[in-house]
C-alpha cells in the first residue's frame, strides 16, 4: 500500500522551487575580505583601464617590434639604448626608430614602444648599444592598456561567488566595498520524542539528537545562516509552537515525523500554518521517499526524513537548489565538478525512482572505482566510509561492475 502520492524528483524541485522566492532576500554592502565566499548582488565594472597602461610581462628591452623583424644570432638589429625605465616611473621620453629602453617584468612601456626582447635574446654591445638577436611581433611580451578589462568593463558579474581570484581582482581594481546577496536565515527544528542532546545519556529507546548538526553544518557549506531552533517532542502544540517561531526565519528546516506513523504529523502541522501549504509529500527517491516540500505564506518549508542519511539526500537534492537560487545563483550548476569513475560492483535499482548510492573511491590501476557503500539509511557511518554519492536516474535499473559513473563529492 501506498501512502503518498510520489513525485518525480525532477518534478518535485521544479513544483517546489517555482514557489519559492526567487532570488537573493536582499543585499548588504561588505568589505571585500567580509566578503570572502559570498555573492555580489550587482554586477561590478571597472572604473579604468586595467592594466592602466602598457606593461612589460618580461625583463629586456622595449622596442619597436619592426625594428626587429629579420634579426637573428648571425645578424642581430642593432638598437640604440635610450634610457632605463625605473619601475613604478613614467618612461621620460618617446621611442623614436632604431631606438629601445632597457625595461623591468612590469615596467611602463614607452611612447612608441610596442613590443618588449626578452634579455636573453640580446647581446650588451656597449652601455647605449644593443644587438637583438631574435625578432619580436607587435604586442610580444606586453600587457597591453586595458587588456585584463576596460574601462567600464565587467570585472566580476552578479551571482558568482567571491574566491580568491576575485578578491584579487577587485582590490587591483580599487574596489573595497563590494554589494553582495545577504545570506538567507535557515531555522532548523528537530522532532521526536526519541531525542535527547547529544550532551546527554540516552535511556533505552532513545538516540543522541544529531541531523541538526549535519543540517547546520550543509546549511553553512551552501551559504547560509543556521539557526537551530531546538528540539520538539512529538507533540502536536510543541511542533506547531517550534514551526510558527521557524516561520520568522527565511527558510525553515523541519527533522523527523514526515511518515506515516500515527505519531508523524508534521505535513498535517505544515498544511494548517498559512497560505499555499504543502506542494509535494511523497518523492520517487530512495532514500528520501517522505520528504515534504511546502511554501507557508511565501516561506519555504523542507520537512526532512528523521533518518540521518535521508535527511542528508534530501538537503542535497532540495534545499541546496533551494539556497543556492536565494544566494543569486543557478540553482542546478552545470558544472558542479563530478569525479568519473568506474563501478566496483552491480546494484540493482528500480526504474521509475532515483536511488542515491553511496559510494567509498578507490584508485586500482591507474583508474578510480566506485564502491558502493549500502547500508540502511538510519546508518550514519554508511555516509562516513563515503567519498561521494552516485544518482541512479529514474530510467536506469540498476549499474553494472565496470559501467562510468559520474560522483559527485559528498
Ligand atoms: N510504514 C512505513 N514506515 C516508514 C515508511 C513508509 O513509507 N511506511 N518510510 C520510511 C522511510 S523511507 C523513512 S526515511 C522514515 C522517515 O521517517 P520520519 O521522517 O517520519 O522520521 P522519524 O520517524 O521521526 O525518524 C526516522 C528515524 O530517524 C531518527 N531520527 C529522527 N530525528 C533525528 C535526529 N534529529 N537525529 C538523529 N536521528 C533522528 C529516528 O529516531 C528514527 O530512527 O520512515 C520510514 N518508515
Ligand atoms: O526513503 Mo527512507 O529515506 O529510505 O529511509
Amino acid at each position: 500500500m501506498e501512502f503518498f502520492q510520489l513525485r518525480r524528483v525532477d518534478e518535485a524541485q521544479s513544483l517546489f522551487l517555482e514557489a519559492c522566492p526567487k532570488g537573493p532576500l536582499g543585499v548588504e554592502e561588505l568589505d571585500l575580505l567580509e566578503a570572502h565566499g559570498r555573492c555580489l548582488a550587482e554586477d561590478v565594472r571597472s572604473a579604468g583601464d586595467l592594466p592602466a597602461f602598457d606593461r612589460s610581462s618580461v625583463d629586456g628591452y622595449a622596442v619597436r617590434a619592426g625594428d626587429t623583424f629579420g634579426a637573428s644570432e648571425g645578424l642581430p638589429a642593432y638598437l640604440r639604448v635610450v634610457e632605463e625605465i625605473p619601475m613604478g616611473r613614467a618612461p621620460a621620453r618617446r621611442l623614436g626608430p632604431g631606438e629601445c629602453a632597457r625595461i623591468a617584468t612590469g615596467g611602463m612601456l614607452p611612447d612608441g614602444a610596442d613590443a618588449v626582447v626578452m634579455i636573453e635574446h640580446t647581446e650588451h654591445l656597449a652601455a647605449d648599444e644593443v644587438g637583438v638577436l631574435r625578432a619580436v611581433s607587435p604586442g610580444e611580451n606586453v600587457m597591453r592598456r586595458g587588456e585584463d578589462c576596460p574601462a567600464g568593463g565587467v570585472l566580476v558579474p552578479a551571482g558568482r561567488p567571491l574566491r580568491a581570484q576575485e578578491l584579487s581582482l577587485l582590490a587591483h581594481a580599487g574596489v573595497l566595498r563590494v554589494r553582495v546577496a545577504r545570506r538567507p536565515r535557515v531555522a532548523i527544528v528537530a522532532t521526536g520524542d526519541e531525542l535527547v542532546d547529544p550532551g546527554e545519556e540516552p535511556g533505552p529507546g532513545q538516540i543522541r539528537e544529531s541531523n541538526s548538526f549535519a543540517l547546520r553544518a550543509l546549511v553553512a557549506e551552501e551559504g547560509g545562516q543556521p539557526v537551530f531552533l531546538g528540539r520538539a517532542p512529538d507533540v502536536r502544540d510543541a511542533v506547531e509552537a517550534k514551526l510558527r517561531e521557524a516561520l520568522k526565519y527565511d527558510v525553515v528546516l523541519v527533522s523527523g515525523g514526515s511518515s506515516v506513523g500515527a505519531r508523524d504529523m508534521t505535513a498535517e502541522i505544515i498544511g494548517g500554518l498559512g497560505r499555499l501549504g504543502i506542494l509535494v509529500h511523497g518523492v520517487n527517491l530512495k532514500p528520501g521517499k517522505p520528504t515534504i516540500l511546502a511554501v507557508v505564506d511565501g516561506r519555504p518549508v523542507v520537512g526532512l526524513p528523521g533518518h540521518p542519511v535521508s535527511a542528508q539526500v534530501v538537503f542535497a537534492l532540495f534545499v541546496s537548489p533551494l539556497l543556492r537560487r536565494l544566494l543569486g545563483l543557478p540553482p542546478f550548476p552545470g558544472h558542479r565538478p563530478a569525479v568519473r569513475a568506474r563501478m566496483a560492483k552491480n546494484v540493482a535499482s528500480a526504474a521509475g525512482r532515483v536511488d542515491v548510492l553511496r559510494v567509498a573511491l578507490e584508485a586500482r590501476d591507474g583508474e578510480l572505482w566506485a564502491e558502493p557503500v549500502q547500508g540502511k539509511s538510519g546508518l550514519i557511518t554508511t555516509l562516513t566510509r563515503a567519498d561521494g554519492a552516485v544518482i541512479i536516474r529514474e530510467e536506469k535499473e540498476g549499474l553494472l561492475a565496470g559501467e562510468w559513473v559520474d560522483v559527485h563529492p559528498i
